[in-house]
């Protein structure tokens, strides 16, 4: 299958429905994913990218029925990830000696992960190639967005830009456009793979994109590896990029927490009521870690102002879902966001210390003293959580 994306280009990826997982189990994909491999046909053609392995005999024998592997002129490797290169390998079989262009970096996880030594021909940012009638690629490294080998390569005259994982999300569409996909779904999908792929590197991206906004490049479209391509004011998603890279909030508090009897559960709920209290226009949401998807809690961590977090003490700490979600957020190196710990306990009472010195680790900005409450709330344990709400809506106000 194909799809006509502008004049001499076409998609020649795969669109992947079933997907539901995606980094082994690290990452949710309830509406799917597509891997965009691209297609240029000018003096020269040239294939952008590939898909993913178990879609390699599928994408080859496409291409295959689309062009004469044999007259594939260049390959261009955007990245070296499995997702885009997967198919490279069988690919390579057929047309062994075709120059591929990637990074310095990708001749490297090409090589690790492939162990072949392929007419690798290394580009940098700014360096050009020809593909006749008056077009040529150029390419800009993308390092670190998001691995050591990303890059990005812009056709000259359809100023398409193929942004390889940047701006992409994982949302399996028919029509592989953004604007014949669903509004909504497309800007959560887009955020949620902001949140959790590329939050790490938010300083890394500021400084890209400045210097991408340097070129002064014309861009019609946005042509992503992985989700709808973005033709429609392609701007937009730059401009989402510029603010979420620059220490995203919106106004939202998010309450974290899980429980056994529920006692840290009625705490969580008695935080929300006080932050209510305080700050009547802030959005306010409580979820239980243990029941809800990581990725979905990073994204509302993202949005998040402040974030309070509690568990009850097991065995002298605290329960594990919260734990690994903990090891989560440090991951993702959030910034500029506050927190505050609490959790029920019976006798020994570590959990709300060990998660305020966690959530410390992670970077964030701890807010008041761990709230310890014995057993379940009494008047006076839930007075202090209700205070505690109106302390964390204080502090962001
Ligand atoms: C398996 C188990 C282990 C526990 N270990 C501890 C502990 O090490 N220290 C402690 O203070 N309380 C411990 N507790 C007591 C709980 O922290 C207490 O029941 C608390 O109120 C539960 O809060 P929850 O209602 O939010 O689940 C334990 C409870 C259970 C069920």
């Amino acid at each position: 299958m194909k799809k006509l994306i502008k004049n001499n280009v076409d998609w020649v990826g795969k669109i992947d429905w079933e997907l539901r997982k995606f980094h082994g189990e690290e990452y949710s994909t309830y509406n799917g994913s597509s891997y965009n491999a691209y297609l240029i046909r000018e003096e020269k053609n040239v294939l952008i990218d590939t898909v993913w392995l178990p879609y390699a005999d599928e994408f080859v024998q496409n291409l295959e029925s689309e062009i004469d592997l044999n007259t594939i002129d260049y390959i261009v490797i955007n990245h070296g990830e499995m997702d885009h290169s997967g198919s490279l390998p069988k690919l390579m079989e057929k047309i062994p000696h075709t120059p591929i262009y990637c990074t310095a970096n990708a001749v490297k996880s090409l090589k690790g992960q492939y162990h072949k030594d392929w007419n690798f021909n290394v580009v940098k940012t700014d360096d050009t190639l020809d593909i006749g009638n008056g077009k040529s690629l150029v390419f800009v490294e993308m390092r670190m967005l998001h691995w050591p080998d990303s890059m990005a390569t812009y056709l000259t005259k359809d100023n398409i830009l193929f942004s390889n994982d940047a701006f992409g999300q994982h949302y399996a569409s028919e029509h592989l456009f953004n604007d014949l996909s669903d509004q909504c779904v497309l800007y959560q999908e887009a955020l949620k793979y902001y949140a959790n792929i590329l939050t790490p590197f938010n300083k890394i991206l500021k400084r890209k994109l400045d210097e991408v906004m340097s070129l002064n490049l014309d861009i019609d479209i946005i042509a992503t590896s992985h989700g709808v391509i973005w033709r429609d004011n392609p701007m937009q998603i730059i401009e989402k990029y510029q603010q979420w890279c620059d220490q995203y909030q919106e106004n939202q508090i998010t309450i974290l927490y899980d429980t056994m009897w529920n006692g840290t559960k009625h705490t969580a709920e008695m935080i929300a009521e006080g932050i209510r209290m305080a700050d009547s226009e802030v959005v306010v949401k409580v979820f239980n870690v243990a029941k809800s998807d990581d990725n979905d809690l990073a994204a509302e961590v993202f949005k998040s102002k402040a974030i309070a977090v509690g568990s009850p003490t097991v065995s002298n700490s605290m329960l594990r879902a919260l734990m690994g979600f903990l090891h989560y957020l440090k991951e993702l190196k959030f910034q500029n966001k506050k927190a505050a710990a609490f959790g029920c306990y019976g006798w020994s009472g570590e959990s709300p210390k060990e998660i305020h010195a966690m959530l410390e680790d992670a970077g964030f900005e701890l807010i008041s003293e761990p709230l310890k409450v014995n057993w379940n709330l009494t008047d006076e344990t839930k007075e202090q959580a209700i205070e505690l709400g109106k302390t964390i809506a204080r502090h962001t106000m």
